[in-house]
C-alpha cells in the first residue's frame, strides 16, 4: 500500500519576494553619450548586466543594467520587469544569463523588478530552451512562456500566512513578569525550532490571539510572512503489485537498455516491439534500475493514453508517480512541479510538455507510443517531444527509450543509419498469435450498397463473436452523423468561415464545422441556392450506433468519441464498464484505437480504411498503417483468438495489404522509396511556412513575394534548400483567414534555420499578414 506523495507542507518564504521595485528608474538611456570619462569605463565594466529575452518572435537578447539592490538577488531562471522598447513601457521579461561588464559608450536602462524569488527553472532546463528556440525558430522567450505552467509563474494553490518567532536576545523569560498567557506563548516559541502560526500558538497554548498582539506590540515575537501551500492531495492508493518475470525477448531487451544505463551515456534506442509484446514491462523494469540509483524517470505517453488505467499501472509498482494531464488545476500542476523539482517523485508520468518535468536527477526517458502526432506541439513553440526528449538525454548522458509497434519512418531510418539502435520484440507475451486480419472488399457488398456502414462479412462477424460470448471494437474516424449535408447543385454545405463540409450531429441536430466552433441548424433548403432535397452522404460514427443498435438489439453498445466523451472521466468510465463486460460492442474513433488491452476482446472491425488514405498529406499513407495496426493490436490478447476484418473499397491497395499482413518492414520499405523518390522527410528535412490574411489576394501576393526574396537568398548563399511553393494551404480558408503555404526542404536542417534566421529581419512583412514557420511539420493541411 502505498500514497503517491506525502502530504508534506511545502513552505515558501514570502519576504522580498514580490515586486522589489527599484527606486531608479533612468529615462532615455539609449540616447547617445559619445565621450566617456575614464570614470565612465570603469564603472561600465563592473557593471552587472542581465540578459532578457520576451514571449515574443524574436532572437534577440536584451542586455539591461542590474541596479546595486537586486545584485545579490538576480538570478538566471527569474522572471523580471524591464523598460521596454520607446516609450520604455513596463515589460514582464526572462533573465537568461547575467554577466559582469557593461559596453562603454552604449549606456543601458536598468531593470526594475525582479518577480521571482527563486529561479522557475534550472540552468540546464533553461539551456535546453534555448536549444529549443533555435531548433524550432521560435523566441526564447516565447518557450519559457509555454514550458513553465501558468500555475507555477503565479504560484497557484500557495497563500500568504503569517508565521511567528521570539525576538532576538531576550532576556530571561521569567525576568519579563507576563501574564500567563502571553508567558505561555512566548515560552512555547522559545522552545520550538521553527516559527508557529497563529492557530498553531492559541491551540497549543490555550489562548486566544489577544495574547500574541500584546507579545507582537512589545516586540518580544516577530511576525513572518510566508507562503504554504494549500495542497492537500492524499494520492491515490494503489494495490502493489510485483514485477512480472521477463520472457527472453523482453529480458534480452531490458539488458540492451541496461547497459546503456551502466555506461552512463546517451543513446536513443528504440523499442520496436508488436502490439501486445509486453513493450511497459520492459520500460518498468528499466525504471526499476533508474530508482535504484537515486534517479528519476520520465514517461511520455500520449494524452489520450493518461487512463486511470495506465496510472493505476505504474502507481502499483512505483512509490511515488506524479501524472501531469491536461486537466489539472493550475494549483495541482504547480504542486507537483514543486515535488518533483524537490526530488520526491520517482516517475513522472505525462503527455508531451511532461518531458519538462523539473526533475533533479533524471535516470531515462521513455516515449511510449513513439509514432504519435500528439507529440508535436500545434502552437509556438512547435517542437517534438520526441526531439527535446532525445537533446535532453543527451545533454544528460542518460538514455531515451521510444517505444512502438509502428515506429515513425523518421526514427526507422535513424536505425538504418546507425544514429540510434533498434531493439525488435517479435512475439506477443505468452506465445499469443497476432490475429488474422481478413480484407473485406466492400464495392459489390449487398448491404453496403443499401447505404448500410457494416458490409455483409462484418455483421456476420459481430454476431459471431457476440455469440461466443466476446466483445468487439468496431473503429470509423468520423465523429458525427454525417459528414456531408449534400446538395444536388452546389455540392457540399461548408462552414461560413472555413472551405470544410459541415457534419450532421443528429443528437444536437446542428450542423458543425469540425475545424472551428461553428454550428447552425439544419437548413430545409440549400444555404446558396435555396433548393430543396438536402441529402445526407457519408458515414460518422453516431450513424454507425444507429445502424448497430438496430442490427444488434440485444447487445450492450457503447460509442466513444470527443462528443460522446465531453464529461470528465467519461472515457475512464467506459473503458471500465468494457473491461468488466458490461459492454459488448464498443465503437469510436482512434480514441479506441490505442494502447487499449482487453484481453476478451476477439473481433475489431475497421469500418473504412480508406478515409485516411486519401488525406492530401505526405504522411496519409503511414497513418493509414499505424491505424489499422493499432486498431487491430487490440484483440487476441487474451487466452481466445481474436481476428480482424477491414473494410475497404481499395483492397490492393498496398499500405492496407501490408497492415493486413503486420508486415512493418515491408510497409516501411515500401513507404521509403517513394518519400526517397519524393525528397521528402526522413530524407530531408521540411519546414513549412504558413501565411494568412483576411484578404485572399494580400496574401497571395505577399506569399510570392517571400518566396521569391527567400529562393534568391538561397541561391546568393547557394544552400541547398528547395522551396516548394507558393500555394494554397489544402483548407484554404479557416476560422475566415485565406492561407497559403510554402515548404523548404533541405538534406540538412540547419540550412534551414540559419537561412530563415538571417532571411526574417530583412522581409519586411506586410501588416496584415501572419506568418508561422513550422520545423518538422506532422500537420500539413
Ligand atoms: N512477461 C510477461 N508475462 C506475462 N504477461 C505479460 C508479460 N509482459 C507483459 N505482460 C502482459 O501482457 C499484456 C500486454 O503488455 P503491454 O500492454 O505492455 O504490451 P505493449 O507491447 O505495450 O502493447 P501495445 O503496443 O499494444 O500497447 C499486459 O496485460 C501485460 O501485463
Ligand atoms: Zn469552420
Amino acid at each position: 500500500m502505498i500514497a503517491a506523495f506525502s502530504s508534506k507542507v511545502a513552505i515558501f518564504s514570502i519576504w522580498s519576494y514580490w515586486r522589489a521595485v527599484s527606486e531608479a528608474r533612468q529615462p532615455g538611456l539609449f540616447d547617445d553619450q559619445p565621450d566617456l570619462s575614464p570614470w565612465e569605463i570603469e564603472a561600465a565594466n563592473d557593471q552587472l548586466i542581465a540578459e532578457v529575452v520576451f514571449n515574443r518572435p524574436l532572437d534577440t537578447v536584451y542586455r539591461y543594467i542590474v541596479p546595486d539592490e537586486f545584485r545579490e538577488l538576480i538570478q538566471p531562471g527569474q522572471r523580471v520587469r524591464v523598460p521596454f522598447g520607446r516609450g520604455n513601457s513596463s515589460t514582464l521579461g526572462f533573465c537568461v544569463r547575467t554577466h559582469v561588464g557593461g559596453t562603454p559608450g552604449k549606456r543601458l536602462k536598468s531593470l526594475a523588478e525582479i518577480c521571482d524569488r527563486e529561479p522557475l527553472l534550472s540552468q540546464s532546463m533553461l539551456d535546453l530552451t534555448e536549444w529549443i528556440a533555435g531548433r524550432y525558430l521560435s523566441g526564447w522567450g516565447q518557450v519559457l512562456e509555454s514550458v513553465i505552467p501558468a500555475g507555477v509563474k503565479r504560484q497557484a494553490g500557495t497563500r500568504e500566512i503569517v508565521f511567528y518567532r521570539a525576538a532576538d536576545s531576550l532576556p530571561d523569560i521569567d525576568t519579563l513578569k507576563l501574564p500567563s498567557k502571553q508567558h505561555a506563548v512566548l515560552n512555547l516559541l522559545l522552545q520550538s525550532d521553527d516559527p508557529m502560526r497563529v492557530d498553531e500558538l492559541t491551540a497549543a497554548a490555550g489562548c486566544g490571539v489577544s495574547p500574541i498582539d500584546s507579545l507582537k506590540k512589545k516586540n518580544f515575537i516577530i511576525p513572518e510572512r510566508r507562503r504554504v501551500s494549500t495542497h492537500s492531495i492524499g494520492g491515490e492508493i494503489a494495490t502493489r503489485q510485483e514485477d512480472l518475470k521477463l520472457n527472453s525477448e523482453q529480458s534480452a531487451a531490458l539488458q540492451e537498455i541496461l547497459k546503456v544505463l551502466r555506461e552512463s551515456r546517451h543513446e536513443t534506442l528504440l523499442l520496436h516491439g508488436v502490439t501486445g509484446s509486453g513493450k511497459t514491462e520492459v520500460y518498468i523494469q528499466a525504471i526499476r534500475e533508474v530508482i535504484s540509483y537515486g534517479r528519476q524517470a520520465i514517461v511520455l505517453v500520449p494524452e489520450i493514453s493518461l487512463t486511470p488505467q495506465t496510472i493505476r499501472r505504474f502507481r502499483a509498482r512505483f512509490d511515488s508517480v506524479a501524472v501531469l494531464h491536461s486537466h489539472l488545476s493550475d494549483s495541482d500542476r504547480h504542486w507537483h512541479w514543486q515535488q518533483i523539482a524537490s526530488g520526491d517523485v520517482q516517475v513522472v508520468v505525462g503527455a508531451r510538455s511532461a518531458v519538462f518535468a523539473p526533475v533533479p536527477h533524471l535516470g531515462l526517458i521513455v516515449i511510449d507510443e513513439e509514432h504519435e502526432t500528439t507529440f508535436k506541439q500545434q502552437s509556438v513553440p512547435r517542437y517534438h517531444a520526441r526531439e527535446v526528449a532525445r537533446e535532453r538525454a543527451r545533454r544528460d548522458n542518460i538514455p531515451l527509450i521510444l517505444g512502438t509497434a509502428t515506429p515513425t519512418l523518421e526514427t526507422l531510418k535513424r536505425t538504418m543509419d546507425g544514429e540510434d539502435r533498434r531493439i525488435v520484440l517479435k512475439e506477443r507475451v505468452e506465445q499469443r498469435p497476432l490475429p488474422p486480419v481478413s480484407i473485406v472488399d466492400i464495392r459489390n457488398d449487398p448491404f453496403i450498397q443499401r447505404r448500410h456502414s457494416l458490409g455483409r462479412a462484418m455483421t456476420n462477424a459481430i454476431q459471431v463473436a457476440l455469440k461466443a460470448g466476446g466483445q468487439g471494437i468496431l473503429f470509423l474516424n468520423l465523429r458525427g452523423y454525417s459528414p456531408v449535408l449534400w446538395c444536388g447543385k452546389c455540392k457540399g454545405v461548408t462552414c461560413p468561415d472555413c472551405d470544410v463540409s459541415l457534419t450532421w450531429h443528429k443528437d444536437r441536430s446542428r450542423l458543425v464545422c469540425h475545424s472551428c466552433d461553428f454550428e447552425m441548424e439544419s437548413p430545409e433548403r440549400c444555404p446558396t441556392c435555396h433548393q430543396p432535397g438536402l441529402r445526407l452522404i457519408g458515414t460518422g460514427t453516431q450513424r454507425l450506433e444507429a445502424e448497430v443498435i438496430n442490427k444488434f438489439p440485444a447487445a450492450r453498445i457503447a460509442r466513444m468519441d470527443s462528443d460522446s466523451m465531453r464529461k470528465p472521466g467519461s472515457h475512464d468510465e467506459v473503458l471500465e464498464r468494457f473491461r468488466e463486460h458490461e459492454i459488448d460492442l464498443l465503437l469510436g474513433t482512434q480514441m479506441i484505437a490505442k494502447g487499449l488491452d482487453f484481453p476478451n476482446v476477439t473481433l475489431v472491425g475497421v469500418i473504412d480504411a480508406d478515409t485516411l488514405l486519401y488525406q492530401p498529406d505526405l504522411r496519409a499513407g503511414e497513418r493509414t498503417f499505424h491505424l489499422i495496426s493499432q486498431v487491430a493490436g487490440r484483440t487476441g490478447r487474451g487466452d481466445k483468438q481474436g481476428r480482424v476484418l477491414v473494410q475497404t473499397l481499395n483492397p490492393d491497395e498496398p499500405i492496407i495489404q501490408f497492415a493486413a499482413h503486420h508486415d512493418f518492414d515491408g510497409f516501411a520499405k515500401y513507404e521509403l522509396k517513394q518519400r526517397k523518390v519524393m525528397q521528402a522527410p526522413p530524407f530531408q528535412s521540411m519546414a513549412r511556412v504558413i501565411l494568412r490574411a483576411l484578404d485572399e489576394r494580400i496574401v497571395q501576393a505577399e506569399s510570392q513575394r517571400i518566396c521569391q526574396l527567400l529562393r534568391e537568398r538561397i541561391q546568393a548563399g547557394n544552400r541547398p534548400i528547395r522551396v516548394l511553393g507558393p500555394a494554397p494551404a489544402p483548407i484554404l480558408r479557416l476560422r475566415k483567414y485565406f492561407r497559403y503555404h510554402f515548404q523548404l526542404t533541405s538534406p540538412e536542417q540547419q540550412q534551414i534555420e540559419e537561412v530563415w534566421r538571417e532571411f526574417v529581419p530583412t522581409m519586411k512583412l506586410a501588416a496584415e499578414v501572419d506568418m508561422v514557420i513550422d520545423m518538422d511539420p506532422v500537420d500539413l493541411r
